[in-house]
């Protein structure tokens, strides 16, 4: 691994925004030409340096696996610090555990955070990290995040309360459950502010990435982003991806993981550990029927349709950011192409993608779409087996993982992406099980909800964040 972490940098996915540092790219969340920021080079580990983590903590693991995409810019005794805070709160001591449900297939459970779900292993770092470096400008930024349901309560979550920021999560109203909504409207603190949109979950975040390209608006509120476009979010989500794979055998030993997926952040943080140098088998991109990143992966086209809800709500995505990111590398890291494939996705809902450079991304990425029915059929079948309760976005990672499996000897895992008390009206229905929230959720259905509604107009929702964020420009 390089030792030469001083000054990492970070380059946009389109090429023409500022290269900037660690801190910078973490504040900035959306680059200023509209694209994703990327280090400039993957860090690699040898397999010595893999090895030497078997028996290592998930916090010694975090420490090892962030510090090269943050060099210099927070000292290893503040980082360790902020690792050993963030994961204190988690319900296992293993912050993400392996448990089994066949004989080579393995759970990754990634929802023992404070609200159930895998957006929480990278929140409650990334939260630290943003106090850490505006309590050092003394600045104060503001949020603005669009969830389709987790994002938003893990965000709120670690961010209620703090001075330095005020956060606006968009979720699309009427499209999330009601554990989801009630995570998030039902924390009263002064700066979260919740609001419904009229729309999508892919009107919530167009919105979002309006206003980052309002670069007036942007620099006046100082905004910010905490949605899978900040780069630190990816970089957190990396890590459980080295605990897992050395637990089962790595570097001796390949692996392959099934990641149910949505904006294609998650699963490209299992890209970036590939690059790193983890031994990763295969990556399966597990949809429901939202399937537009199965049907690129198929035909080579990128084509936007009309979300359809689904009983894994999270996951009902069309347009999925963090895709630009693997685009980047597949055109060699080539702003302008991607620029270019990014317009044509803004002006006629599609793009593709060349046959060549398909097929080689297919020696890592398979994908696979899970029907409601195959996801119900799932749900009720890891049930009889196991006894266990999985959620339905769980379930489209273990179907995908059964079709889409090369070699049985590899050992295979899924992220069980979110606790079944999430989503209980589809386990009950196919277990005749209520999957209980954890005793300390008691209330959640008791307590007052506070949450403003709005058109999916990007005007009036700049009005409503102007008046409410406290940030003035200097
Ligand atoms: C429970 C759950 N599973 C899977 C996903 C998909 O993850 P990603 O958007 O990183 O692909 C999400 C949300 O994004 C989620 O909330
Ligand atoms: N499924 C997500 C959607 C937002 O994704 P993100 O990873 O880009 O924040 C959610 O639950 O909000």
């Amino acid at each position: 691994m390089s030792r030469e972490t001083e000054g990492v940098k970070y380059v946009s996915t389109r090429g023409t925004a500022p290269e900037l540092g660690f801190e910078e790219a973490l504040l900035t969340g959306l680059a200023r030409d509209g694209g994703l920021y990327v280090p400039a080079e993957w860090p690699s580990f040898s397999e010595a340096e893999i090895r030497a983590l078997s028996g290592a903590s998930y916090e010694e693991t975090a420490f090892a696996v962030m510090k090269p995409f943050i060099g210099g810019a927070v000292p290893d005794e503040d980082l360790k610090g902020m690792i050993e805070a963030a994961y204190a709160s988690f319900g296992h001591k293993s912050v993400a555990p392996l448990s089994q449900i066949g004989p080579n297939d393995w759970l990754m459970e990634l929802y023992h955070g404070p609200t159930l779900a895998f957006k929480d292993v990278a929140m409650q770092i990334l939260a630290r990290l943003f106090d850490y470096a505006l309590a050092r400008r003394g600045e104060r930024i503001t949020i603005v995040g669009a969830t389709s349901g987790d994002t938003g309560s893990a965000a709120i979550e670690a961010f209620k309360g703090r001075e330095t920021t005020d956060i606006f999560i968009l979720h699309p109203k009427g499209r999330v459950s009601d554990v989801q909504r009630r995570q998030m409207t039902t924390v009263l603190d002064a700066n979260v502010h919740n609001i419904a949109i009229e729309g999508s979950f892919d009107d919530c975040q167009a919105l979002v990435k309006a206003l980052f390209n309002d670069h007036g608006f942007r620099d006046e509120i100082r905004l910010a982003g905490v949605n899978s476009i900040n780069w630190g979010r990816v970089m957190a989500q990396i890590v459980y991806y080295f605990t897992s794979a050395i637990a089962l055998g790595a570097p001796a030993r390949t692996i392959s993981f099934s990641v149910p997926t949505g904006n294609f952040g998650d699963i490209f943080a299992g890209y970036v550990a590939k690059q790193m140098g983890l031994p990763i088998e295969q990556l399966i991109i597990a949809t429901n029927r939202n399937d537009i990143l199965s049907r690129v992966m198929t035909s080579g086209r990128y084509e936007v349709g009309e979300v359809m809800p689904t009983m894994s709500p999270s996951m009902d995505i069309q347009v999925s950011s963090n895709f630009e990111r693997l685009l980047f590398d597949m055109y060699e890291r080539d702003g302008a192409k991607v620029a270019g494939l990014m317009n044509s996705l803004s002006q006629s809902g599609g793009f593709s993608v060349d046959e060549e450079r398909l097929a080689l991304t297919r020696r890592l990425f398979g994908a696979a779409r899970a029907s409601e029915e195959e996801t119900a059929a799932t749900i009720e079948r890891i049930f009889k087996e196991t006894g266990r309760l999985i959620d339905p976005h769980t379930a489209v990672g273990v179907k995908a993982a059964e079709e889409k499996r090369q070699g049985k000897d590899v050992p295979m895992v899924t992220l069980s992406t979110a606790h079944p008390a999430k989503f209980p009206a589809p386990v009950e229905k196919v277990t005749g099980q209520h999957p209980a929230l954890p005793a300390r959720m008691e209330g959640l259905f008791e307590r007052e909800e506070r949450c403003a509604t709005l058109a999916n107009d990007v005007k009036a929702l700049s009005a409503y964040i102007r008046e409410r964020a406290r940030v003035v420009a200097a």
